[in-house]
């Protein structure tokens, strides 16, 4: 039980006749990676919105560091350490990259976004932002504008936001949407070195990249997990085989 970092019970959302999220049941343990595949519609989206408190389940709950946290708010959340990262609306593209992790660690704190007093010239703010900058590989780029950074470094960017909630799990939509396959290749990179700092749930259509990384992964199909395993466990299945990995291999 302590060794989960995050986990749902019987997750359950329903839209109208479609239940979108069935008695999901999984868990993130330290030092993981666990993947969440399925095929368009199968509720990959509807389950992430409901662990971060965008979206109210029908029934079940969410523990976070052994805390049920089903009634909390995103921010919350987000508080606690559940770090949500590739929404990349997030980005003030008209400020610099150092700016963007400097009001990152400030929201962080708590303090009022409307507020920003010299946020720049607190010392610690300026540290954090800058250590994490440094974890994500752009601390020579803190002056960039960050509509000039590339669609990869906007992505380091967004993790380095969230590396200023000093996160215990990462939450990450889609990574390696949108690049190219060297990009994908550092990404997968970035991201296997970035499970040191905590672990991360995986939600990813590129197999490569969830096959190079997951630890576990588990598949989603009309809302329901029918399999969790290890990647070679999850090749074998033979209901996985029939439902996803198998089409069109
Ligand atoms: N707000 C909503 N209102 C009605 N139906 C919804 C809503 N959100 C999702 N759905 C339905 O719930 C099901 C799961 O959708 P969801 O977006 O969670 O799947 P997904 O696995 O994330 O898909 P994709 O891989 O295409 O992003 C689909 O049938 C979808 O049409």
């Amino acid at each position: 039980m302590t060794d989960t970092i995050l986990a749902t019970e019987g997750l359950t959302k329903a839209f109208g006749a479609v239940r979108a999220s069935d008695n999901v049941s999984l868990d993130l343990r330290p030092g993981e990676i666990h993947a969440i595949i399925g095929p368009n519609g199968a509720g990959k989206s509807t389950l992430i919105a409901q662990i971060c408190g965008g979206l109210a389940p029908d029934a079940g709950r969410i523990t976070f560091l052994g805390q049920d946290v089903t009634g909390l708010s995103t921010r919350a959340r987000a508080r606690m350490g559940l770090a949500r990262t590739f929404q990349i609306s997030a980005l003030a593209m008209e400020d610099t990259v150092l700016q963007n992790v400097t009001l990152g660690a400030l929201g962080a704190r708590g303090g009022p976004l409307g507020l920003i007093r010299p946020a720049l010239a607190q010392r610690d703010l300026r540290d954090t932002a800058l250590a994490a900058l440094d974890r994500v590989g752009l601390a020579d780029q803190a002056a960039t504008v960050t509509a000039e950074l590339s669609h990869g470094q906007r992505r380091q960017l967004e993790v380095a936001v969230a590396l200023t909630l000093k996160p215990h799990a990462f939450i990450m939509d889609e990574p390696m949407a949108g690049m190219g396959a060297e990009g994908s290749r550092q990404m997968t990179g970035f991201l296997d070195s970035l499970r040191d700092e905590a672990p991360i749930l995986l939600v990813e259509h590129d197999m490569d990249a969830v096959f190079a990384l997951a630890d576990r992964l588990s598949v989603l199909v009309y809302g329901q997990i029918i399999a969790t395993g290890t990647v070679d466990e999850i090749r074998a299945n033979a209901d996985v085989r029939a439902a996803y990995l198998g089409e069109g291999s």
